[in-house]
């Protein structure tokens, strides 16, 4: 077996036990569209949300969280100064954070608050292709928060941007990328209503920030991935349509079980 094998073979599974286990608590500064649904899909999936986001509070609560997951969603500048105030308290403490880079190619101020925030080593960063394109140095064809690329289209933005950063990158999509800039993997599941649901990206972020909390950034990101792809998957089968969904998905997050994080919906790139 390969050194990647191996990984995939056990530590998905071993991920979710140990969170499951742990119940991490996950500082989330998401956006005002994301923050219920984020916090319904991290307590449903085994972890323990707090949306902190002032910047009198965010640093020192960052320092006792298990994990950070900013959001640009909904910015303004107040939320980027309770942004980078999080960010140093993460640092200081070395809690691992998350990024999600929502319509970063939408403005200018968007653009640059994410660049900004890139350079400041997220662990993991995660968003649909559009805007990992776009980060990664390539225009796309994204409107707003929906993606309007093929995952396909932004691996090589991906490894670039992984490489430039440290972060582990994860492209999601119709089939969700994988890469930490050298290893790079394809999970498939999920369903196609779930980008007909709001938010559905950025309480996936919130999850690979529950799984930053207890397992190294690759393993992480791994875990959430294959967490959402299957119980999208199984809500999917179950709902008559996206509004049916959303209740469906957060049962089925929860009835994840560590035996269903295997291997036969993971292949190398
Ligand atoms: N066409 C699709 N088929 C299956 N799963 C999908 C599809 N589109 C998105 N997903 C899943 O939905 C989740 C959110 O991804 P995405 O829609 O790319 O994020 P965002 O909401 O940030 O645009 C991921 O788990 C992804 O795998
Ligand atoms: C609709 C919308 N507008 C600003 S943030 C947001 C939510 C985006 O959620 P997602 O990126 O998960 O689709
Ligand atoms: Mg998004």
């Amino acid at each position: 077996m390969t050194a990647l094998e191996e990984t995939l073979a056990t530590a998905p599974a071993e991920a979710l036990s140990r969170m499951r286990a742990a119940v991490p608590l996950v500082q989330c500064i998401t956006n005002y569209v994301a923050m219920t649904y984020a916090a319904n899909v991290l307590l449903a999936a085994g972890a323990s949300p707090a949306m902190v986001h002032a910047a009198e509070e965010s640093g020192d609560f960052a320092a006792i969280a298990g994990a950070l997951t900013v959001n640009i969603g909904t910015l303004s500048p107040d939320w980027v100064a309770g942004m980078e105030a999080a960010i140093a308290g993460a640092h200081g403490a070395g809690t691992p954070w998350v990024l999600d880079p929502v319509a970063c190619f939408a403005t200018r101020y968007r653009g640059q608050v994410t660049r900004d925030l890139a350079a400041r080593r997220p662990a993991i960063i995660r968003g649909n292709a559009s805007e990992i394109l776009w980060l990664g140095g390539t225009s796309g064809s994204g409107k707003g928060a929906d993606a309007g690329d093929e995952v396909a289209a932004a691996t090589g933005a991906a490894r670039r941007l992984a490489a430039e950063t440290g972060a582990v990158v994860a492209v999601t999509g119709a089939e969700d990328f994988l890469t930490d800039g050298s290893r790079g993997l394809w999970i498939a599941g999920g369903s196609p209503v779930m980008p007909r649901v709001t938010a559905t990206g950025c309480a996936l972020t919130a999850l690979a920030g529950g799984y930053a909390a207890i397992a190294e950034p690759f393993d992480a990101a791994l875990a959430a991935l294959m967490h959402f792809a299957v119980a999208g998957e199984r809500a999917a089968a179950t709902a008559a349509g996206p509004g049916s969904f959303v209740p469906a998905f957060l049962d089925a997050l929860a009835a994840v079980a560590p035996g269903d994080m295997g291997l036969q919906r993971v292949r190398p790139a």
